[in-house]
């Protein structure tokens, strides 16, 4: 079974069985999910040579997590934490050039921190620091663009290495980082990878908070005094399910609008930068998943 059908049929178990997350299924029908995502050249590094490019990809991509730690870090003005990430990693490459994977396997937390323009001493820092040098050492010798060559042009392919390669990827059950990578090779113009729409949702914390706001999760009274209080989730358990039964709302939203779950997941995600969505707390967990 490919790893995107592993995920389909996980978060169908878990939706079923969930205790503290219900689908609205007749306001799923009405859901707006917005629009497409402009490109950004500024926060994203788009406009260098295809292998720069590619290196720039799997470094975010192997920072893109720390949505528990959000909060707490220094964003950049009008940014999330996501864009302030994502844009200060493209304002590096701009400036210094890609980190080789010789460079990545050295990376120390400080280092990291000075890049990002965070504190010296940042928890998420010694991990994104940890995530970086686990790329370089995975990498070996090849650059980015040799491991979507690696992949054979195939999604399913591509994520499962990167799982079995990193630790970091094994969100086990949904594997949301695996996944969003695969969109992202093909989204930045790094190559075809057949099988993208077979993806599913990549299950963040923003996605499904944008479907509660849209009143179709629902939360039972105890996790939503908890998540609307700002107080932290463990990983597993109610998170879980907040995230197993978003993703299993957008692939029936998809069966019944013919829009991928990886196009749907854009434009929900886009849609959750407003301000509007922002102002009512998101479940926060302190995870290297998402
Ligand atoms: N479901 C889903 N989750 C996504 C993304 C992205 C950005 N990627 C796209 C952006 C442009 C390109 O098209 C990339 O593909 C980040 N995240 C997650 O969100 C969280 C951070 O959120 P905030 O606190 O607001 O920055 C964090 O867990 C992060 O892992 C996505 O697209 N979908």
């Amino acid at each position: 079974m490919s790893l995107p059908d592993e995920v389909r049929r996980h978060a169908a178990e878990v939706a079923a069985s969930a205790r503290h997350v219900r689908i609205e299924d007749e306001l799923l029908d009405a859901l707006e999910p917005g629009e497409a995502p402009p490109a950004d050249a500024e926060r994203h590094f788009l406009d260098g040579e295809p292998e720069d490019v590619a290196d720039y990809v799997l470094a975010l991509n192997a920072v893109n997590f720390g949505s528990g730690w959000f909060p707490t870090l220094r964003k950049r003005p009008g940014c999330s934490g996501y864009w302030t990430v994502a844009w200060a990693l493209a304002d590096r490459w701009r400036a210094e050039g890609p980190w080789s994977a010789a460079e990545l396997r050295a990376l120390t937390a400080e280092e990291v921190a000075t890049t990002l323009g965070q504190p010296p001493g940042h928890e998420l820092m010694a991990l994104y620091a940890q995530a970086l040098r686990a790329l370089g050492a995975f990498l070996g010798d090849r650059r980015a663009l040799d491991l979507v060559g690696d992949a054979g042009g195939r999604a399913d392919r591509l994520a499962r290495m990167v799982v079995d390669g990193m630790p970091f990827y094994r969100d086990h059950g949904l594997y949301k980082r695996a996944q969003i990578l695969c969109a992202d090779v093909e989204g930045f113009g790094l190559g075809r990878l057949e099988g993208l729409d077979r993806l599913t949702m990549f299950a963040d914390n923003l996605v499904p908070h944008v479907l509660r706001c849209a009143g179709v999760l629902r939360y039972d009274d105890a996790l939503a005094e908890r998540i609307d209080a700002g107080r932290l989730l463990p990983i597993g358990g109610a998170e879980h399910e907040i995230r197993c039964c978003a993703l299993h709302a957008i692939e029936r939203l998809s069966e019944r609008t013919g829009v991928p779950p990886r196009t749907l997941d854009a434009w929900l995600w886009h849609a959750g930068q407003r301000p509007e969505v922002k102002a009512r707390p998101r479940h926060r967990t302190r995870t290297v998943f998402y």
